[in-house]
């Protein structure tokens, strides 16, 4: 397991120097490229001559480094890890659990989390616990079998439901000093959320999503404060061979330097499109609304809203209707691109979960999923209202948009 690490020939800001304000480190790096060039190299390369830092891309690679180093470093960790997808790092964390392990996690997630546990809990006799994770009365009952994990989402996908992540992480460490709690992050990015800060041992996200922003490349990063947990995770990614390509740690480095301003608009729209539904008589889960029964939690947690939100209609067909009504609006899955989105969960995203247990988990069938971007806000809501409107969800009365 005393892996070295492969060390990198191009440190971006150190932790101990003066730290910038997050807009501004998003997008301060540093490299020592022999001819000083402004986008750190891309070495598309598989092996290195000699017997330097580097031998093979699958145990390290100067491009990969470059992009850990910075990503640990808005991450607000001393290591970061770059793999190949979202899942691909649930599968590397998820590599520590035992037969017999017990794990609990929340009663919404992302559907291909939810299988994965699913493969681990029927093939690997490891005994998965979903429940509430905005209760933290029903947390601290399963967390009486002591697991060895818990895996937190906050806001849930698709339900945007809030887990209190400082008290369930202080919990979870005082019912088994060695579990390790586990944030999927993606939904906020290190924009607006470091579970890290808050208690996490492991944080991770599907860079997939907001932190490269244009849905041109799979990624996920790993990352955590304690060295020997980032030695045993760097193990499982060299052992089995999803470190992230060069190309693609290339373009997440190009990527992620204009999450922050992407966030910022990302999150006015959302906002704008939220307040809008909830006008027109919609219950709407955004956790900028104030109706959102955890928005104080939220806030105690977040510097954000994020830019997901989803709503109910009252029924399938009249959701089917309104996300084939859309013209700017995508029907597609997946989040934080710079183009807004609209999908319908239980039969996209989280399809992979059966009905039986979606209905038992209270997951609506009927629920839409908006995903912002970076439109103009007008458009935006003028596409989303004469979507509303042509398919029967909405009417114009009385100089109001309302529901019939
Ligand atoms: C919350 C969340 N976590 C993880 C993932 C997995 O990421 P990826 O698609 O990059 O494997 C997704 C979506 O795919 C997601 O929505
Ligand atoms: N067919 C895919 C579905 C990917 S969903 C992507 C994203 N996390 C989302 O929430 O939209 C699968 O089976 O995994």
């Amino acid at each position: 397991m005393a892996e070295r690490f492969p060390p990198s020939p191009a440190p971006t800001s150190p932790r101990n120097e003066k730290r910038y304000a997050l807009d501004t480190e998003v997008v301060s790096t540093e490299n020592n490229d022999q001819y000083s060039a402004s986008s750190a190299p891309l070495y598309q390369t598989a092996t290195f001559k000699g017997m330097g830092e580097y031998d093979y891309t699958r145990s390290g690679n100067p491009t990969r480094t470059y992009l850990e180093r910075h990503m640990a470093k808005i991450m607000n960790a001393s290591r970061a890890l770059a793999v190949t997808t979202g899942m691909g790092s649930l599968d590397v964390i998820t590599r520590m659990l035992k037969p017999g392990d017990h794990v609990v996690t929340g009663d919404d997630l992302y559907g291909g989390s939810n299988r994965l546990l699913n493969y681990l809990r029927t093939t690997n006799n490891v005994v998965v616990h979903h429940v509430d994770t905005t209760n933290v009365e029903t947390v601290k009952s399963a967390l009486a079998e002591k697991p060895a994990m818990v895996l937190l989402e906050s806001p849930t996908n698709p339900l945007i439901k809030i887990a209190p992540l400082k008290e369930i992480s202080e919990a979870a460490h005082a019912a088994n000093s060695n579990c390790v709690v586990v944030v999927d992050n993606t939904m906020m990015s290190p924009m607006l959320q470091n579970p890290l800060d808050l208690g996490a041992d492991i944080v991770y996200e599907s860079a997939t999503k907001y932190l490269s922003g244009h849905h041109d490349l799979m990624a996920g990063i790993i990352a955590v404060n304690d060295s020997k947990l980032a030695e045993q995770l760097y193990f499982y990614i060299n052992s089995t061979g999803c470190g992230l390509a060069p190309f693609d740690c290339w373009l997440l480095m190009r990527g992620v330097k204009t999450l922050a301003v992407r966030i910022e608009k990302q999150q006015r729209n959302s906002q704008l499109v939220a307040e809008m539904l909830e006008s027109y008589g919609f219950s709407v889960n955004y956790p900028g609304l104030k109706s959102h029964p955890q928005y104080d939690l939220h806030w105690s947690q977040a510097r954000g809203a994020g830019a997901v939100l989803s709503f109910e209609t009252g029924s399938v067909e009249l959701s089917e209707r309104i996300i084939e009504q859309t013209r700017l609006w995508g029907i597609s899955v997946s989040f934080g691109c710079v183009n807004s989105l609209i999908s319908m969960p239980c039969k996209m995203s989280h399809a992979s979960i059966d009905p039986e247990t979606r209905k038992a988990r209270a997951l609506p069938e009927d629920l839409i999923r908006l995903c912002v971007g970076i439109e103009n806000p007008n458009d935006l809501l003028d596409d989303l209202t004469l979507a509303l409107m042509k398919a029967g969800a909405v009417v114009y009365s009385d100089g109001t948009w309302r529901r019939p």
